[in-house]
């Protein structure tokens, strides 16, 4: 199985700026990436970074927007997992390729689609708003099965400031050490966050 790793080099992560410059999100970003691919190679897969800019050999390099570069590499069973799950692990990875159906969906938090397993030759992605949903959809319209992996793992892609707190509490990748050689869980405030040492 093809297993592409979608990753955009420019401005990557902005939604973390209100807490990380643009150089950490560089450095928080390629780490995250690091430890996907890892968890894709310990779980036996060789994973193609889908790039938009070369970043070492072996990439994948499509500068067109998400979608349209996607769906332009899918072949029957290709899985695309998203490069910003710094909690995926390879045995959640192993759940989600060791399937059977059509389509395989993991849903993040907010409506994307954090990990897709496609074997049905008409599937194409359709992502960004609520992409879980349309993947869905794109899935009934063909007549392909659907499995829809629960996982707090494969469902926590780290976008917003709040979801650092998650890679501090479960996180135990080079993406989670950067971490926390710079921020603390902050728990003052309600809901647990995170905030600089
Ligand atoms: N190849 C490619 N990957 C993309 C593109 N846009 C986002 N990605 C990757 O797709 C995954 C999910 O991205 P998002 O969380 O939607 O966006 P992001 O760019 O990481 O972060 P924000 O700037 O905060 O939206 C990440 O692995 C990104 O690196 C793109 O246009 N091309
Ligand atoms: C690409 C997008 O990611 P999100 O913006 O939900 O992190 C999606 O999964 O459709």
């Amino acid at each position: 199985m093809q297993v592409l790793v979608p990753y955009r080099v420019d401005e990557p992560k902005t939604r973390l700026a209100p807490v990380l410059d643009d150089e950490e999100r560089r450095e928080f970003s390629r780490l995250m990436l690091a430890d996907v691919l890892a968890a894709v190679r310990s779980a036996g897969y060789d994973p193609t970074v889908l790039s938009t800019a070369p970043l070492s050999g072996g990439d994948c390099v499509d500068e067109r927007p998400l979608t349209v570069a996607v769906n332009s590499h899918l072949e029957p069973n290709t899985a695309v997992v998203m490069a910003d799950l710094a909690l995926v692990t390879p045995s959640v990875l192993g759940e989600l390729f060791e399937t059977n159906e059509d389509v395989v969906l993991a849903p993040g938090r907010g409506g994307g689609t954090n990990a897709i397993v496609a074997r049905h030759p008409q599937f194409r992605v359709d992502y960004h708003g609520a992409s879980y949903r349309d993947h869905v959809e794109i899935c009934k319209a063909i007549g392909a099965s659907v499995r829809t992996i629960d996982s707090y793992r494969l469902g926590t892609d780290i976008d917003e400031p709040a979801d650092l707190a998650e890679v501090l509490l479960h996180g135990d990748g080079r993406a989670a050490d950067w971490l926390d050689d710079r921020f603390e869980l902050s728990t003052s405030n309600g809901r647990t966050g995170v905030k600089r040492y």
